[in-house]
Protein backbone atom coordinates (compact mmCIF):
# COMPACT_ATOMS: atom_id res chain seq x y z
CA UNK A 1 0.00 0.00 0.00
CA UNK A 2 1.52 3.11 -0.75
CA UNK A 3 1.82 5.11 2.43
CA UNK A 4 -0.24 8.52 1.95
CA UNK A 5 0.76 9.98 5.66
CA UNK A 6 1.59 13.95 4.58
CA UNK A 7 4.07 16.13 6.81
CA UNK A 8 2.67 19.65 7.72
CA UNK A 9 4.74 22.72 9.37
CA UNK A 10 2.85 25.02 11.01
CA UNK A 11 5.39 28.59 12.45
CA UNK A 12 3.38 30.35 15.41
CA UNK A 13 4.41 34.41 14.24
CA UNK A 14 2.01 35.99 15.86
CA UNK A 15 3.22 36.93 18.52
CA UNK A 16 4.22 40.56 20.10
CA UNK A 17 7.99 40.08 21.44
CA UNK A 18 7.49 42.00 24.90
CA UNK A 19 10.25 40.52 25.88
CA UNK A 20 12.75 41.78 22.88
CA UNK A 21 11.67 45.52 23.92
CA UNK A 22 12.40 46.25 20.20
CA UNK A 23 10.28 48.65 17.38
CA UNK A 24 8.98 45.49 15.57
CA UNK A 25 7.98 42.24 16.57
CA UNK A 26 11.26 40.06 17.18
CA UNK A 27 10.40 37.44 14.26
CA UNK A 28 10.61 40.61 11.83
CA UNK A 29 14.44 41.62 13.50
CA UNK A 30 17.51 41.48 10.95
CA UNK A 31 19.86 38.78 11.74
CA UNK A 32 22.52 37.83 9.46
CA UNK A 33 21.18 39.55 6.68
CA UNK A 34 17.56 38.56 6.93
CA UNK A 35 15.20 38.74 9.25
CA UNK A 36 14.60 36.29 11.63
CA UNK A 37 11.71 34.35 10.26
CA UNK A 38 12.89 34.23 6.89
CA UNK A 39 15.29 32.28 8.46
CA UNK A 40 13.23 29.78 9.76
CA UNK A 41 11.19 29.29 6.99
CA UNK A 42 14.20 28.76 4.51
CA UNK A 43 15.49 26.30 6.86
CA UNK A 44 12.00 24.27 6.92
CA UNK A 45 12.08 24.09 3.37
CA UNK A 46 15.26 23.07 3.16
CA UNK A 47 14.11 19.65 4.90
CA UNK A 48 12.01 19.33 1.81
CA UNK A 49 9.38 17.34 3.81
CA UNK A 50 6.57 19.18 4.24
CA UNK A 51 3.39 18.90 1.64
CA UNK A 52 2.71 22.94 3.13
CA UNK A 53 3.87 25.38 6.10
CA UNK A 54 0.95 27.35 7.34
CA UNK A 55 2.83 30.57 8.97
CA UNK A 56 0.35 31.76 11.53
CA UNK A 57 0.54 36.05 11.62
CA UNK A 58 -1.14 38.72 13.65
CA UNK A 59 -3.89 40.26 11.27
CA UNK A 60 -2.51 43.48 11.72
CA UNK A 61 1.10 42.72 10.79
CA UNK A 62 2.61 45.16 8.00
CA UNK A 63 5.68 43.31 7.70
CA UNK A 64 4.86 39.52 6.50
CA UNK A 65 3.40 40.34 3.01
CA UNK A 66 6.61 42.63 2.46
CA UNK A 67 8.64 39.38 2.64
CA UNK A 68 9.03 37.11 -0.65
CA UNK A 69 8.95 34.09 1.38
CA UNK A 70 5.42 34.83 2.14
CA UNK A 71 4.14 34.28 -1.63
CA UNK A 72 5.77 31.00 -1.86
CA UNK A 73 3.99 27.85 -3.32
CA UNK A 74 4.64 26.14 0.01
CA UNK A 75 3.14 28.94 2.07
CA UNK A 76 0.12 29.80 3.57
CA UNK A 77 -0.77 32.50 5.74
CA UNK A 78 -3.14 32.05 8.70
CA UNK A 79 -4.72 34.54 11.07
CA UNK A 80 -2.89 34.51 14.38
CA UNK A 81 -4.90 34.30 17.77
CA UNK A 82 -4.40 35.88 21.52
CA UNK A 83 -1.86 33.05 22.80
CA UNK A 84 0.32 30.68 21.35
CA UNK A 85 -2.02 27.85 21.22
CA UNK A 86 -4.70 29.75 20.17
CA UNK A 87 -2.50 30.66 16.89
CA UNK A 88 -1.16 27.09 16.12
CA UNK A 89 -4.72 26.13 16.68
CA UNK A 90 -5.64 28.70 14.02
CA UNK A 91 -2.92 27.34 11.52
CA UNK A 92 -4.56 23.99 12.24
CA UNK A 93 -7.73 24.68 10.98
CA UNK A 94 -6.12 26.43 7.65
CA UNK A 95 -4.58 23.50 6.51
CA UNK A 96 -8.06 21.75 7.89
CA UNK A 97 -9.44 20.62 4.45
CA UNK A 98 -5.93 18.85 2.85
CA UNK A 99 -4.49 16.83 5.94
CA UNK A 100 -6.38 14.22 7.37
CA UNK A 101 -5.63 13.19 11.48
CA UNK A 102 -3.22 11.19 10.65
CA UNK A 103 -1.25 13.13 9.14
CA UNK A 104 2.02 14.70 10.79
CA UNK A 105 2.17 18.01 11.81
CA UNK A 106 5.80 19.68 12.98
CA UNK A 107 4.88 22.90 15.20
CA UNK A 108 8.31 25.21 15.22
CA UNK A 109 8.43 28.71 16.69
CA UNK A 110 9.04 31.27 14.38
CA UNK A 111 12.04 32.80 16.60
CA UNK A 112 13.50 29.71 16.41
CA UNK A 113 15.55 30.73 13.37
CA UNK A 114 18.66 27.99 14.08
CA UNK A 115 16.89 24.72 13.40
CA UNK A 116 18.64 22.67 11.01
CA UNK A 117 16.97 20.60 8.15
CA UNK A 118 18.94 17.23 10.31
CA UNK A 119 17.35 18.25 13.17
CA UNK A 120 14.09 18.06 11.33
CA UNK A 121 14.48 14.94 9.86
CA UNK A 122 16.27 13.15 13.16
CA UNK A 123 12.92 14.48 14.68
CA UNK A 124 10.71 12.79 12.27
CA UNK A 125 13.12 9.48 11.77
CA UNK A 126 12.61 9.19 15.78
CA UNK A 127 9.25 9.43 16.19
CA UNK A 128 7.59 8.57 12.81
CA UNK A 129 6.19 5.29 14.31
CA UNK A 130 5.17 6.65 17.34
CA UNK A 131 1.66 6.45 18.51
CA UNK A 132 1.79 9.93 20.55
CA UNK A 133 4.17 12.00 18.80
CA UNK A 134 7.01 14.56 21.08
CA UNK A 135 9.11 17.27 20.92
CA UNK A 136 12.89 17.94 20.43
CA UNK A 137 14.40 19.14 23.83
CA UNK A 138 17.27 19.11 26.00
CA UNK A 139 18.76 18.64 28.78
CA UNK A 140 19.79 21.04 31.61
CA UNK A 141 23.88 21.97 31.95
CA UNK A 142 23.18 23.54 35.34
CA UNK A 143 22.05 22.31 38.79
CA UNK A 144 18.14 23.39 38.95
CA UNK A 145 16.91 24.98 42.14
CA UNK A 146 13.21 24.84 43.61
CA UNK A 147 12.44 28.37 44.87
CA UNK A 148 9.63 30.36 46.99
CA UNK A 149 10.55 34.03 46.42
CA UNK A 150 14.19 34.25 46.76
CA UNK A 151 14.98 31.00 49.03
CA UNK A 152 16.06 27.81 47.46
CA UNK A 153 13.55 25.14 48.93
CA UNK A 154 15.19 22.04 46.92
CA UNK A 155 17.74 20.96 43.97
CA UNK A 156 15.55 18.71 41.52
CA UNK A 157 16.36 15.44 40.08
CA UNK A 158 17.96 16.63 36.94
CA UNK A 159 17.53 13.54 35.32
CA UNK A 160 13.69 14.58 34.91
CA UNK A 161 13.90 17.74 34.04
CA UNK A 162 14.20 18.47 30.63
CA UNK A 163 14.04 22.07 28.52
CA UNK A 164 11.36 21.94 25.61
CA UNK A 165 12.40 23.20 21.92
CA UNK A 166 11.00 22.74 18.71
CA UNK A 167 9.74 21.39 16.55
CA UNK A 168 6.99 19.78 18.20
CA UNK A 169 5.65 16.55 16.14
CA UNK A 170 2.24 15.27 16.89
CA UNK A 171 -0.85 13.61 14.76
CA UNK A 172 -3.11 16.10 13.34
CA UNK A 173 -6.29 14.76 14.53
CA UNK A 174 -4.62 14.09 18.05
CA UNK A 175 -3.24 17.68 18.22
CA UNK A 176 -6.27 19.88 16.92
CA UNK A 177 -8.89 18.00 19.55
CA UNK A 178 -5.84 19.06 22.58
CA UNK A 179 -5.27 22.32 21.60
CA UNK A 180 -9.82 22.91 21.32
CA UNK A 181 -9.82 21.22 24.61
CA UNK A 182 -7.02 22.94 26.53
CA UNK A 183 -8.43 25.85 25.00
CA UNK A 184 -8.25 29.34 27.47
CA UNK A 185 -5.72 27.50 29.97
CA UNK A 186 -2.74 29.60 30.35
CA UNK A 187 -0.74 26.38 31.41
CA UNK A 188 -0.84 25.36 27.47
CA UNK A 189 2.83 27.53 26.61
CA UNK A 190 3.85 24.44 23.91
CA UNK A 191 1.96 22.22 22.31
CA UNK A 192 3.22 19.16 23.57
CA UNK A 193 1.48 20.49 27.33
CA UNK A 194 -1.81 20.32 25.72
CA UNK A 195 -1.30 16.70 24.71
CA UNK A 196 -0.20 16.23 28.68
CA UNK A 197 -3.88 17.27 29.76
CA UNK A 198 -5.16 14.63 27.66
CA UNK A 199 -3.07 11.97 29.83
CA UNK A 200 -0.88 11.40 26.84
CA UNK A 201 2.77 11.03 27.22
CA UNK A 202 4.76 12.17 24.38
CA UNK A 203 8.33 11.49 24.05
CA UNK A 204 11.98 13.61 24.27
CA UNK A 205 14.57 13.49 21.63
CA UNK A 206 17.55 15.36 22.19
CA UNK A 207 17.81 18.74 20.42
CA UNK A 208 20.38 20.67 19.81
CA UNK A 209 22.33 23.46 22.24
CA UNK A 210 22.06 26.14 19.39
CA UNK A 211 17.88 25.79 18.59
CA UNK A 212 17.24 28.59 20.37
CA UNK A 213 14.72 30.75 20.93
CA UNK A 214 15.32 34.57 20.11
CA UNK A 215 13.54 35.73 23.37
CA UNK A 216 15.64 38.72 24.58
CA UNK A 217 18.40 41.42 22.57
CA UNK A 218 21.41 39.39 23.53
CA UNK A 219 20.09 36.52 21.64
CA UNK A 220 20.53 38.22 18.29
CA UNK A 221 23.96 38.34 18.74
CA UNK A 222 23.80 34.16 20.36
CA UNK A 223 21.91 33.31 16.79
CA UNK A 224 24.33 34.99 14.49
CA UNK A 225 27.41 33.64 16.24
CA UNK A 226 25.28 29.70 16.08
CA UNK A 227 24.84 30.46 12.63
CA UNK A 228 28.11 31.06 11.65
CA UNK A 229 29.38 27.39 13.39
CA UNK A 230 26.45 25.87 11.27
N1 LIG B 1 -0.28 34.94 20.36
C1 LIG B 1 0.88 34.39 19.96
C2 LIG B 1 2.02 34.41 20.80
C3 LIG B 1 3.21 33.85 20.31
N2 LIG B 1 3.26 33.35 19.07
C4 LIG B 1 4.54 32.82 18.54
O1 LIG B 1 5.00 31.77 19.35
C5 LIG B 1 6.43 31.69 19.29
C6 LIG B 1 7.06 31.52 20.68
O2 LIG B 1 6.56 32.52 21.57
P1 LIG B 1 7.37 33.62 22.37
O3 LIG B 1 8.82 33.43 22.28
O4 LIG B 1 6.74 33.71 23.70
O5 LIG B 1 7.02 34.92 21.48
P2 LIG B 1 6.30 36.27 21.89
O6 LIG B 1 4.96 35.95 22.48
O7 LIG B 1 6.35 37.11 20.68
O8 LIG B 1 7.30 36.84 22.98
P3 LIG B 1 6.97 37.59 24.36
O9 LIG B 1 6.39 36.52 25.26
O10 LIG B 1 8.29 38.11 24.82
O11 LIG B 1 5.97 38.68 24.05
C7 LIG B 1 6.90 32.96 18.58
O12 LIG B 1 7.36 32.60 17.28
C8 LIG B 1 5.67 33.84 18.55
O13 LIG B 1 5.59 34.69 17.41
C9 LIG B 1 2.13 33.33 18.27
O14 LIG B 1 2.17 32.86 17.13
N3 LIG B 1 0.95 33.86 18.73
C1 LIG C 1 7.11 26.49 22.61
C2 LIG C 1 8.31 26.96 23.38
O1 LIG C 1 9.24 27.59 22.53
C3 LIG C 1 9.02 25.76 23.98
O2 LIG C 1 10.12 26.17 24.72
C4 LIG C 1 7.93 27.90 24.49
O3 LIG C 1 7.07 27.26 25.36
C5 LIG C 1 7.36 29.23 24.01
O4 LIG C 1 6.76 30.00 24.99
P1 LIG C 1 7.38 31.08 26.01
O5 LIG C 1 6.58 32.32 25.83
O6 LIG C 1 8.79 31.36 25.71
O7 LIG C 1 7.12 30.53 27.35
Amino acid sequence: MINSIKFWAIVPAAGVGKRMQADRPKQYLELAGKTVIEHTLLRLLQADVFAAIAVVVSEEDPYWPDLAVSQHQKIITAPGGKERADSVLSGLKTIREQASDDDWVLVHDAARPCITAADIHYLIDSLVDDDVGGILALASPDTLKQVEGKCITGTLDRSHIWRALTPQMFRYGMLKTALEQAQGNPAITDDASALELQGLQPKIVEGRPDNIKITRPEDLALAQFYMEQQ
